[in-house]
């Protein structure tokens, strides 16, 4: 079996490509390709920190490009605003992605170098690029190259290579719990929803949502005793599966067919959603109108007339009953980053 993708090929930007994804009718998710860290990185717990004079931990040398639509760039857009990163910039690229991949729209121009289009960034840093043209994008300003397009990499340098004026995220003492939580989370839940989407038979598609809706039935009753997943401190671990409740609702829910239930009819995955929602911080990184255009434009093979549903009609900014279950003080007011 194979399916068709948009990418560049030796520089050169193609459309329909195909790619073997396996005979299952299972989605199958490629490796991303800039893989490098930024000086003073600490990839996993008890790794001694990178050493990487090449990539030196100076905010106003990088830039950060994302699609608020994207759950992967989220979690770097994110990161970036709890820990009070604002040296390093952010700019945007429309949320419909069609035949020529991301672009820049004239709302949002790129500002660096005025690109009409990401693939653009990705040949800047390698005229001989072979792969999708993804996002999120670290991007070292000096250097002129991308240093990494992996969001859980990215994440983890912004986290542990910078000094923001925000919160950290991947405390010592849970450093080892919030990976597991991660690890967990990603196939189960945040790649869980795309498995369920792409499949491409019935048995592969009922065998994603049941794995899936096990998955958060297990978070909800986990969240019914503790404020976040590690305990009482917002971690990594919240980063990431805010990224996919925030979404489900809105897109995943419909579009990709993950209708047993919605996020809003959990009790605690629900609450959990609006509590990280109205963290300082976050409610900026979350553009609705951006998440639900992307999803229902560029999947043509899902959604073929383009139409846009309107519901549902959810408030993340309403009420909630977490407050009792206090997070560390030290947590509870990291400066907002404006981006
Ligand atoms: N492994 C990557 C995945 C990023 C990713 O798949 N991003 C999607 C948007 S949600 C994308 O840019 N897709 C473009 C394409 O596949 O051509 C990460 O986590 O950073």
């Amino acid at each position: 079996m194979s399916d068709a993708t948009n990418m560049l090929v030796d520089g050169e930007w193609r459309t329909g490509v195909r790619r073997d994804t396996g005979d299952s009718g299972e989605f199958e998710r490629t490796e991303t390709s800039f893989r490098n860290w930024i000086d003073g990185s600490v990839p996993e717990p008890g790794a001694e920190p990178v050493d990487n004079p090449e990539f030196p931990a100076e905010q106003d040398r990088y830039h950060v490009y994302i699609c608020r639509a994207c759950p992967w760039a989220h979690r770097v857009a994110m990161t970036r605003a709890l820990k009070g990163l604002d040296g390093i910039s952010l700019s945007l690229t429309r949320p419909e992605r069609y035949d020529e991949g991301w672009e820049f729209s004239d709302s949002e121009p790129d500002p660096l170098y005025g690109a009409d289009y990401l693939r653009e960034i990705y040949t800047k840093a390698d005229d001989d690029y072979t792969g999708r043209v993804t996002v999120p994008v670290l991007w070292d300003e000096e250097a002129e190259t991308i240093v990494n397009n992996e969001s859980e990499e990215i994440m983890r340098m912004l986290d542990t290579a910078f000094e923001g004026n925000g919160v950290d995220l991947w405390p010592e003492g849970s450093r080892r719990e919030v990976d597991d939580l991660i690890d967990d989370v990603y196939p189960r839940i945040n790649n869980g929803v795309y498995r369920a989407g792409f499949a491409s038979t019935q048995a592969a598609y009922d065998e994603a949502v049941d794995e899936l809706f096990d998955a958060l039935d297990e978070y909800d009753d986990l969240l019914a005793d503790r404020r976040y997943l590690a305990g009482d401190r917002l971690t990594e671990a919240d980063v990431a599966m805010f990224a996919t409740l925030v979404r489900f609702d809105h897109v995943y829910h419909t579009h990709f067919r993950c209708n047993r239930r919605g996020i809003h009819e959990y009790d605690n995955l629900w609450a959990y959603t609006k509590d990280l929602y109205q963290t300082p911080g976050i409610a900026d990184t979350v553009n609705v109108d951006h998440i639900t255009r992307h999803y229902y434009k560029s999947h043509e093979s899902l959604n073929p007339k383009r139409l846009v549903p309107t519901g549902p009609d959810i408030d993340f900014a309403e009420a909630h009953d977490r407050d009792e279950r206090r997070a560390a003080p030290e947590q509870l007011a990291p400066d907002a980053t404006a981006d």
